[in-house]
């Protein structure tokens, strides 16, 4: 749709004067510095200039094949702006920049077919293959000559990878291995851009050499042939149907029939399978191939920031325009955004986005020097990785998603239309919960983490730092409450520490009462994911803190005041949604949590002059917010009136139903 020019609503005009700050240091705060501000600028520029995000009609009035192929039309276009004009403009030729990640919205109101191809396709090229198959797939797959996506879900299994059943079978006569599905349930299931995109496909299957079984590994396989886009013979594949969400893109099924690849074709950089069918194990760390996985989980903290940030600048900038009721009799109607209780919905969102943005950057770093330890053979820091991605993947996700579905409430009626995109980004998010590891299975893989350490540290071992509170807290150090920051934080490790301490004395319990470990760890297995998420909140609230006094070092005073007062919101409001914790496990008392309560009351009031600056800092073009409630210039009515007439069902006065059916209802003639 072209974006019509209104002027700025007169409310929203105000908010912007009360501002206190200068927006741009936080956007630059944000992006990393003015030059990367210019360049994602830049990089916006070019692909709004395209003419690529325009629509003919609405996106959610298309059906869905049509969605999917005006999905294609623009992954084809996008992916050529890519090669071309984007590289040349901006010299950029990352693909994974997160300004790309950004303007990709602005094409896409749901997602593109090609994610997978980015998102997973390329990244398992890099991180599973030999440096020869790096030479063959990936200059192929960044040029796009060959398309991809990731099949390891099955119809039976997705999150117990040890129980995928497909099978990959070495024939040392011919050099090949044959894949096959031997079940109904061993069907893959799910992998986006499988059901009609894409043609090439990283299979996770287990491979069988020798007539021994070694377990899941990775296999490069061409479903589809490059000129007719037919699938391959022995291949069957489709599309799995229509979901809540991810309906411009193509998720899709997978069978084998016997069907045969070259031995070339297992990623081989961890594990081999020799031309005599000899299996080398992977030298360093048995979970390698899970590579993918793990980076992807790091990315999903990103996610939930951003779509969270999406989320929160339309219900605020809603709420600044939006009036209804009185607060006092005959007094005019207020904004809703002056009601405790909306800012109470809302400025959490602004500051959980921030939270959540700065622990992914950090996280981002965290991954990127373990991959550089194990370039260099060393894999000592994969397991706190590999803990800290799951848990944080799924609080934030999780967290993102509650928080996401609190701006809909608050835009009341009118955030129940798609037109004001809180529907979409609530069921992209809510998504990102379950894929990529569920929310459960992965805070249980972080509580084992958690467990080990204490085994550890109880062991007069060192642990890492993410969790050196254990070593404190089993020395005996009894938590003294205290509202700064950093007292905040070791209450919320005490709470980990009690909380990490109690599953393991519950598991010692059950082992002494007779059961052994997998059913003791079983029945405690409630416990270990509240642990787990509590580890989580301490990253959490630890990293935002640091973050934001490292970031804001040489900002102007106005803006530190500001980014301080989110981040003792997000203290106070996590604070007063875990007081019976903190009862429990730290010193705090009634007196300190009314205090907190009154801090957290005071802060809302404090932030509300600068809610709608906050979110303009978030710095979202209209055209990446999609949203008749969140438009930079707040016309709000206009907008959705605008939508309304749009709508393809007012295309006609009088539809055709009423002749067929209704008229002859009516006529008794039905
Ligand atoms: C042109 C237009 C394009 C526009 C687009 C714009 C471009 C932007 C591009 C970038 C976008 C980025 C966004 C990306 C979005 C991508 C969309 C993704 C869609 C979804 C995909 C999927 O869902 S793929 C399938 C994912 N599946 C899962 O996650 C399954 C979850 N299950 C598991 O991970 C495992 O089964 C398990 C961990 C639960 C258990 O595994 P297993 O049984 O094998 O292990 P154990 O429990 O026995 O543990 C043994 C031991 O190993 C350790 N361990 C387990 N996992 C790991 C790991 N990953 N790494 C390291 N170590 C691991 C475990 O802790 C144990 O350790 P111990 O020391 O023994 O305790
Ligand atoms: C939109 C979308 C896109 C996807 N894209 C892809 C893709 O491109 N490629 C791909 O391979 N897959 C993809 N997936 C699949 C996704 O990875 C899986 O759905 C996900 O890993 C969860 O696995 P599952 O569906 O088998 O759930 P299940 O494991 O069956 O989970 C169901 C419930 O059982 C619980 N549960 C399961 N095991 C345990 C346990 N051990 N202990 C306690 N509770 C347990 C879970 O917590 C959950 O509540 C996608 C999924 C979605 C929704």
């Amino acid at each position: 749709m072209v974006l019509k020019k209104y002027n700025i609503n007169p409310d929203l005009a105000l908010e912007r004067q009360k501002c206190t700050f200068d927006i741009e240091e936080i956007i630059n705060i944000f992006d990393g510095g003015k030059e990367k501000t210019s360049q994602r600028r830049k990089i916006e520029d070019v692909v709004l200039k395209s003419g690529l995000c325009h629509d003919d009609v609405p996106e959610e009035c298309m059906s869905l094949k049509e969605r999917y192929e005006n999905a294609v039309r623009k992954s084809c276009f996008f992916s050529k702006l890519m090669k071309t004009e984007l590289q040349e403009i901006t010299g950029i030729e990352d693909f994974e920049t997160p300004a790309i990640r950004r303007i990709a919205d602005a094409l896409f109101k749901d997602i593109s077919p090609f994610l997978l191809h980015l998102g997973m396709f390329v990244p398992t090229i890099i991180g599973q293959c030999t440096s020869e198959q790096l030479m063959i797939w990936l200059p192929k797959a960044l040029d796009l000559q060959i398309i991809g996506g990731y099949a390891q879900t099955e119809l039976g299994h997705g999150t117990f990878i040890r129980g995928l059943e497909t099978t990959a079978t070495y024939d040392a006569d011919t050099e090949e291995f044959v894949l096959h599905t031997p079940t109904l349930t061993a069907h893959k299931w799910w992998a986006g851009g499988l059901g009609k995109t894409i043609n090439h496909c990283i299979v996770v299957a287990q491979l069988y050499t020798k007539g021994v079984c070694y377990g899941t590994h990775l296999f490069m396989v061409q479903i589809r042939d490059l000129d007719t886009h037919m699938p391959l013979p022995g291949i069957k594949v489709g599309e799995i149907g229509p979901r809540m969400g991810f309906s411009s893109a193509d998720n899709g099924f997978l069978g084998f029939n016997n069907f045969r690849i070259p031995r070339n074709n297992m990623l081989m950089k961890h594990a081999q399978v020799q031309k005599d069918g000899t299996y080398v194990k992977p030298a360093r760390h048995g979970k390698l191939t899970y590579q993918t996985m793990v980076f992807v989980r790091v990315t999903l903290v990103n996610e939930a920031a951003f779509n969270l940030s999406k989320a929160v600048t339309i219900a605020v900038r809603y709420s600044a325009v939006r009036r209804q009721s009185e607060m006092r009799p005959n007094e005019p109607e207020p904004q809703i955004l002056d009601y405790p209780t909306q800012q109470h919905k809302l400025f959490i969102g602004i500051a959980t986005a921030h939270a959540f943005q700065l622990t992914a950057n950090w996280l981002w770093n965290t991954f990127k020097s373990v991959l550089s330890d194990m370039k260099k053979g060393d894999v000592g820091t994969l397991p706190e990785l590999h803990a800290l991605s799951s848990c944080l993947k799924a609080v934030c996700t999780s967290d993102a998603a509650l928080l996401i579905e609190q701006c809909r409430y608050a835009c009341g009626g009118h955030g129940y239309m798609l037109s004001s995109n809180l529907p979409y980004i609530y069921s992209f998010v809510a998504a990102t919960r379950t894929y990529e590891g569920d929310y459960t299975i992965l805070l249980l893989q972080t509580a084992r983490f958690l467990v080990k350490a204490w085994e550890q540290a109880e062991a007069g071992k060192t642990v890492t730092p993410t969790v050196s509170y254990i070593s404190r807290s089993l020395k005996g150090e009894k938590n003294s409450w205290r509202s700064t920051d950093e007292g905040i934080i070791k209450s919320f490790q005490a709470v980990a520490a009690g909380k990490i301490a109690l599953c393991v004395k519950s598991i010692r319990d059950r082992m002494k009462s007779g059961l052994d470990y997998e059913d003791a760890w079983l029945l405690t297995t409630v416990q270990l994911v509240d642990a787990a998420e509590a580890h989580c909140r301490s990253v959490i609230l630890e990293t935002y803190c640091n973050e934001v006094r490292r970031l804001t070092k040489s900002s102007s005073d106005n803006v530190k005041i500001v980014m301080h007062q989110l981040v003792t919101l997000y203290l106070s409001y996590w604070t007063l949604q875990r007081t019976g914790d903190l009862l429990r496990y730290s010193s705090i008392s009634e007196k300190d949590i009314d205090f907190m309560q009154r801090q957290y009351e005071e802060l809302l009031q404090h932030i509300r002059p600068n809610a709608v600056a906050l979110v303009d800092a978030f710095d979202l073009r209209d055209e990446i917010l999609h949203s008749s409630l969140g438009a930079y210039d707040g016309r709000v009515y206009e907008r959705l009136m605008e939508q309304a007439e749009n709508n393809p069902m007012n295309a006609e006065p009088v539809n055709q139903s009423f002749h067929k059916y209704i008229k002859p209802l009516l006529q008794g003639k039905l």
